[in-house]
């Protein structure tokens, strides 16, 4: 329907945005991501590949000229959800995040772009599966890799000038890397580090008002401390920061971040990444044997728990126990998508915790009633901010995407929390309301781009009220258009 009446396809989804909400997007995005190739009608996006690295201009000169594009969307495919590297599938992510922009945000349809940087895969399976449709050699890295992003980039620019470029499920090793390299120098946004964050920490602080602690006193153990968990951690810490006025550092020694290796430590040194690197603690007090989940959590008693691990069912009855002994409210948030590789299942979380738990989730869950309540489960998944922040930045043409651009988005977001009026209620808003939603980000995100000095568009509102009109005129809506218009 997609490809044949795009205005009727966006109305259906629209019309019926929470049943089908998962459906276009995560988890089923997933099994259409992994069987690409196999299910292959007709290409849709931007195919570039590492081994014509000198006709990039020319490949993207194909999907408009310079005031055509505002939104682009790439991925490499090596991360996708926590499903590992899908190779040349990856571009159905970009697809997906871009059919959200538009329902969600009112991103113009015609004027975004998906791409896929085909730059190989090491997924054995597509190797050796003669349908695969991306490069069949294994994935170039290191100066070459870093040649073709760079070119990518400043291609995309010099075609699109005005165009946002979010990046999407880009591998550990490169994902903030390429981050810190642009984002001081174009308009750009890493969804898994910065909108997972971004709707994690919104998610957080409505839970900590519910459960009435105080930032200052918050203890966080993060498992699963890549892309997404590090994202998570730096936002988290530079709140606290700003709030409390701690120094990042000290910020930082409230949480407790734990991987593969368990709970991370500076001995680990190099086998630390970057972006774990300011989470590591002292050794001194961390015993080999004490470093596991469990062990963190005995020790710790945090108020909240935040996977991100890819390992389904981490979050045991035993340590999902261990935690509700020591606080009223755990705060618990089981992130990994898609649904199958969920830390815990909301129910089991109501049950172990004599439904004191507040729990948000990454896939969307049906309704878990407990003790005669029905409690509805807050989607924590970056799709609630990411538009937002998008429009926000399309709209007000911003030069860059600032740190304080995020934490606006984050307020904005935070207000619309259900669990501020009814504890009972969820965390974060639910999708039927994102259109609404992603109206107040956009306007906290163009506010605070105006007050940075950042925001390019002219006519600009400068009243709320205003502004909010201003968005929302602006928003695609799925109508028919007249062919000819007459006066
Ligand atoms: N809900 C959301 O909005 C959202 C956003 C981004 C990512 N995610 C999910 O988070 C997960 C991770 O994504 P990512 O992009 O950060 O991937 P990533 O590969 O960058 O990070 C995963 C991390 O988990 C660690 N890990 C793997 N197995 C572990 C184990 N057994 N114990 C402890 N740590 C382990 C890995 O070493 C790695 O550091 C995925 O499932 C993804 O779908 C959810
Ligand atoms: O795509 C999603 O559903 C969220 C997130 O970006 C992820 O990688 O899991
Ligand atoms: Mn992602």
């Amino acid at each position: 329907m997609k490809a044949q009446n795009e205005v009727l396809y966006y109305k259906l989804v629209q019309t019926h945005l929470k049943e089908m909400f998962s459906v276009i997007y995560t988890p089923t995005e997933g099994d259409a991501i992994q069987n690409y190739s196999r299910l292959f009608r007709k290409p849709e996006g931007c195919f570039l590949n590492i081994n014509h690295q000198d006709h990039l201009d020319e490949y993207l000169a194909g999907f408009g000229t310079e005031e055509d594009v505002d939104y682009i969307v790439v991925s490499d495919g090596e991360e996708i959800l926590g499903i590992g590297d899908q190779g040349v599938g990856a571009i159905l992510i970009s697809v997906a995040k871009l059919v959200i922009t538009t329902l969600c945000a009112g991103i113009h349809p015609s004027r975004q772009l998906p791409v896929v940087l085909d730059c190989g895969t090491d997924n054995e399976e597509l190797l050796n599966d003669e349908l695969y449709l991306g490069l069949r050699q294994h994935r170039v890295r290191g100066e070459k890799y870093d040649e073709f992003v760079d070119r990518f980039v400043r291609a995309a620019r010099k075609q699109f000038p005005k165009a946002y470029i979010h990046f999407e499920d880009f591998g550990l090793n490169n994902a903030r890397r390429i981050l810190d390299r642009y984002q001081s120098q174009i308009p750009c946004f890493n969804d898994d580090i910065q909108g997972t964050g971004c709707v994690t920490l919104a998610a957080m602080l409505a839970a900590l008002q519910v459960s009435q602690v105080k930032l200052e006193d918050v203890r966080v153990v993060l498992f699963g401390s890549g892309t997404a968990g590090t994202g998570i951690a730096d936002q988290i810490s530079d709140t606290i920061a700003t709030e409390t006025r701690k120094s990042k550092d000290e910020a930082s020694k409230q949480i407790w971040c734990i991987d593969k290796p368990g709970l991370l430590v500076k001995s680990l040194g190099d086998k630390l990444t970057e972006g774990q690197k300011s989470f590591a603690r002292d050794d001194d007090g961390w015993p080999e044997d004490d470093r596991d989940l469990l062990s963190v959590i005995k020790k710790v008693h945090p108020h909240v728990l935040i996977g991100t691990s890819t390992k389904p069912g981490a979050f045991t009855e035993d340590i999902v126990r261990a935690m509700a002994r020591k606080v009223e409210r755990p705060i618990i948030f089981p992130l990994s998508n898609p649904t199958r590789l969920h830390e815990a299942k909301p129910a089991d979380l109501y049950e172990w915790t004599d439904g004191r738990a507040l729990v948000a989730t990454g896939s969307p869950f049906p309704p878990v009633t407990h003790n005669g309540t029905k409690y509805d489960i807050a989607e924590c998944n970056n799709s609630t901010c990411f538009p937002g922040i998008g429009l926000g930045a399309v709209l007000s043409q911003c030069r860059l995407v600032s740190k304080k651009m995020l934490v606006a988005a984050v307020e904005a977001l935070k207000a619309r929390s259900p669990a501020l009026k009814d504890s009972n209620k969820p965390l974060l808003p639910d999708v039927e309301d994102v259109r609404e939603i992603s109206v107040d980000i956009a306007a906290a995100v163009i506010s605070c781009a105006v007050e940075e000095g950042l925001a390019q568009a002219e006519g600009i509102p400068t009243t709320n009220s205003e502004l909010r009109e201003w968005i929302k005129v602006q928003m695609w809506e799925a109508e028919y258009r007249p062919l000819v218009y007459k006066n």
